[in-house]
């Protein structure tokens, strides 16, 4: 599973920014800064964007933590990645953006490095979620915070209809004009499976985040998980 979801991305990576923008009608960075927000990351921070993709929110960090922080940006779509390092060399990002092609449910750092993290539309295609929570937990400093973004069902009918509608008229027949039907597809199921809000606190306190908090956004069809150590 975990290699058809990395495949999934690869494929997807040329068009993934451009698609975004125009699917989300350029609202996916309002709902990108509310999450580097609600990160807490401040200036000299070192911090760390899970499921980072093309970087939206890993280039978001360096902003906060200016040229005194450093920022991790972790991903196992090498294609993703690739999409993300260019991107750093033709802006002048400071400080350096350290690009990590990984597995978020076996992260390559020590316990407590982190002052901060975050991660965008990841837990809901990790094949772990409660791994993916543990790991998160392990590599935050005590105290420390994140900012867990991501699509869920709303809880209103009218709501949940109007979303359902939204990709299966607008978002899958886009993405078939380029190709890739399947791969957008597979958001509606993914959405079906992914759990509540309420749900997601649960997960979370499960690992031992002792303060959490679940935003619902965009008219509950998304929300922001903000959990600290
Ligand atoms: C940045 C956005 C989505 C990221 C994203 C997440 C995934 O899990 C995927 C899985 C498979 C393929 C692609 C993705 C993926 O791109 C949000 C913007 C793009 C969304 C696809 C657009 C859907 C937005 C809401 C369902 C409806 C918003 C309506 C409003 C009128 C803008
Ligand atoms: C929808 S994209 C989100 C990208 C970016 N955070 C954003 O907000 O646009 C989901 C990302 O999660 C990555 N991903 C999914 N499971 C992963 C895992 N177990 N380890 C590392 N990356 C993973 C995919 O490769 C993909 O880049």
């Amino acid at each position: 599973m975990n290699r058809e979801i990395r495949d999934i991305f690869d494929r997807i990576a040329p068009v993934y920014d451009q698609l975004n923008n125009w699917l989300s009608l350029g609202q996916h960075r309002i709902w990108k800064e509310m999450t580097i927000k609600w990160s807490g990351a401040k200036p000299g921070d070192t911090c760390v964007d899970l499921c980072c993709g093309s970087g939206d929110l890993a280039f978001g960090l360096a902003r906060y933590v200016g040229n005194q922080g450093q920022v991790y940006g972790v991903d196992f779509s090498a294609n993703l990645l690739a999409a993300a390092q260019k991107r750093a060399q033709s802006q002048y990002s400071q400080p350096p953006i350290s690009w990590i092609e990984a597995d978020v449910l076996s992260l390559p750092f020590e316990d407590g490095q982190f002052d901060a993290a975050t991660m965008g539309y990841g837990l809901r295609n990790v094949t772990d979620i409660g791994r993916s929570l543990q790991e998160l937990h392990r590599v935050l400093k005590p105290g420390a915070t994140a900012a867990i973004l991501d699509f869920h069902r709303p809880r209103n009918q009218q709501m949940r209809a109007f979303q359902q509608w939204y990709l299966s008229s607008i978002v899958v027949p886009m993405a078939e004009q380029m190709g890739l039907k399947q791969e957008y597809a597979y958001i509606s199921p993914s959405l079906d499976r992914f759990p509540t809000g309420e749900e997601q606190v649960e997960l979370a306190r499960q690992v031992g985040f002792t303060s959490v908090t679940h935003y619902p956004i965009a008219n509950d069809m998304m929300g922001v998980l903000v959990v600290s150590k």
